[in-house]
């Protein structure tokens, strides 16, 4: 069996004394895009904050190629989030600065590269999101799907081993998801990355994921290609493949007390 690039060994994470994850275990292969989706609430950013060494686990390892991320010193952390390439929902740009120097941001913080260099990438980069031409541009002036695009080059600048998405579509209409989605997969392939990504979005990501995680209840209640995933009869899974509302899979925030005890309506209560 190969060594998977990012694994889960028994992880349970608490925000302060309210458990998160319990005893969650799950493999990522070199190079797989994959996608984690579940309920809201469910933990699936704080998965992804575990990944980047942001918070560590209270109990179980988080391992990176290998590595297991609470042993790293912090010089070591900071390059393992080096070798990251980040895009988050709405994938904030800085507003003060062109498409191009947007772009260059990373290369320029985190490389010695010369400035000729620095632009040749930049050129690369855009190119590889199809807005070549747009470097002397300002954020205000693109369209939600170009500003998430200039988001992903970005993103990619450093070329990083690993990528994370957190709900990368959010807001975009169908066309430019369907343009961030095929360029995230494209990406991928080009570049051997590995992927890992937070959604809501299950048809669009099941075109162009290899395997999927379903988190509920702390745990990864399901899994598979998106072909499993399909045919499965798993209730799990149906309720997130129709969309269902109602289902195993409660949206409601786990509330300590019943909504008849917060509004005075249990026994005992005038
Ligand atoms: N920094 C924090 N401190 C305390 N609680 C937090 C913190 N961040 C998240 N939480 C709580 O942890 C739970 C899981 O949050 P998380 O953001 O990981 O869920 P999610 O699955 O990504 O949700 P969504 O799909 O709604 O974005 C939520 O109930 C949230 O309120």
């Amino acid at each position: 069996m190969t060594e998977p690039f990012i694994e889960f060994r028994g992880v349970s994470f608490a925000y302060n004394d309210r458990p998160i994850l319990k005893d969650l275990s799950f493999r990522v292969e070199r190079g797989q895009l994959v996608a984690i989706m579940g309920g809201s609430g469910s933990g699936k950013t704080t998965l992804l904050r575990l990944i980047s060494g942001q918070v560590r686990p209270q109990q179980g390892q988080v391992l990176v190629d290998g590595r297991d991320l609470a042993r790293m010193s912090h010089a070591e952390l900071y390059e393992h989030r080096r070798r990251m390439g980040f895009l988050f929902q709405f994938g904030a740009l800085f507003t003060d600065l062109t498409v191009g120097e947007n772009v260059a941001f990373p290369l320029k913080e985190h490389t010695d590269l010369p400035p000729r260099l620095i632009d040749d990438l930049v050129t690369l980069k855009l190119n590889a999101v199809g807005l070549r031409g747009t470097e002397k541009l300002m954020p205000s002036e693109l369209s939600g799907g170009m500003a998430r695009r200039v988001a992903l080059a970005r993103a990619i600048a450093l070329d990083p081993a690993l990528m994370l998405y957190d709900e990368p579509f959010t807001g975009l209409d169908p066309i430019s998801l369907g343009v961030i989605a095929h360029l995230i997969k494209k990406l991928n392939d080009a570049l051997g990355t590995t992927a890992v990504m937070v959604t809501h979005d299950v048809h669009k990501s099941l075109d162009i994921v290899d395997y999927v995680f379903f988190v509920a209840q702390g745990k990864i209640i399901a899994e598979g290609t998106p072909a499993e995933v399909r045919a499965s009869d798993s209730p799990w899974l149906r309720q997130f493949v129709d969309g269902a509302p109602e289902g195993p899979v409660h949206f409601a925030y786990p509330a300590p007390t019943s909504l008849a005890a917060d509004l005075g309506l249990e026994a005992g209560h005038a």
